[in-house]
């Protein structure tokens, strides 16, 4: 199924013929949704074209549209990610749709584990740049798609008036669904990494290739693997999410507002 076909779907559903910005929440956002704006139509991702449920816990499964100020606004509760084995395409056709629904920018959110010291579980960090560390490209053929400036500085900086205490980090993305080892964080850690997660990369890069503005926002959910010698669990991933969820729901809603 194409992007093109959810796309009209969701202005069908909607009553919308054209979107502005799309925000994808990552693992244990969704309470954040509430926070973001009040929904207009909620579409299950089932309903849609080439979308499928999530596998993985605490990600919603639906889209929302709602207005926030004068623009018309994507919210997407949860996505697939890589390590579910449904291949590159249906990682990132969430975002393709977002770009063939007429957005400009989207917002991409996640949680990640927290690899420079001082980082604290429940503190959000603004993506400067990733490391794409899967192996793969949402991009086919001789397609040389730049990615300077991946993570829109217009955006970081908009966000930082906002909330001036937000630092800025490295996000590496690596497959999943397994953990780090402490010896994968300490190479992270020397590779320039400053945050770990399995998603977003190629989310971002298929949507700078649709010619769309990218933001990535992680919420560090837990210490990477080593940093305090306690086993990592998702169920800490979502409980981290929860916790953050009404400030996290505040930030992107004025981002969205001033974007
Ligand atoms: O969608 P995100 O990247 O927030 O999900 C993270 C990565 C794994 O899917 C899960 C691990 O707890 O959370
Ligand atoms: N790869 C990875 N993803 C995460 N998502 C939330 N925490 C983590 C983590 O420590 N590692």
């Amino acid at each position: 199924m194409s992007e093109h076909e959810a796309a009209s779907a969701i202005a069908k559903r909607t009553g919308v013929d054209a979107h502005d910005i799309a925000v994808v929440l990552g693992s244990g956002w969704r309470p954040a949704a509430d926070v973001i704006g009040e929904c207009e139509t909620e579409i299950p991702f089932a309903e849609l074209p080439g979308f499928t449920t999530p596998g993985a816990v605490g990600h919603g499964g639906t889209i929302r549209s709602l207005k926030i100020g004068d623009k018309n606004v994507l919210v997407m509760l949860g996505r697939t990610h890589f390590y579910e084995g449904k291949g590159v395409d249906q990682v990132v056709h969430n975002v393709r749709t977002a770009a063939a629904a007429g957005v400009r920018s989207v917002l991409l959110t996640n949680a990640a584990g927290g690899l420079r010291e001082g980082f604290q579980v429940g503190q959000p960090v603004l993506i400067s740049d990733h490391l794409n560390l899967t192996a793969r490209s949402p991009i086919v053929g001789a397609n040389f798609v730049d990615l300077t400036d991946l993570y829109s500085k217009r955006l970081r900086d908009i966000a930082r008036e906002i909330d001036p205490s937000l630092e800025e980090g490295v996000y590496a993305g690596l497959v999943g669904p397994h953990f780090e080892t402490p010896a994968e964080i300490r190479m992270l850690r020397t590779l320039g990494a400053d945050l770990v997660g399995m998603s977003t990369v190629l989310e971002a890069i298929a949507a700078r290739a649709a010619g769309v503005e990218v933001f990535g926002l992680s919420l560090v959910t837990n210490l990477a693997a080593g940093m305090t010698g306690e086993p990592l669990n998702h169920e800490e991933v979502l409980e981290a999410g929860r916790a953050a969820a009404t400030k996290m729901g505040s930030l992107l809603r004025e981002l969205v507002t001033r974007a």
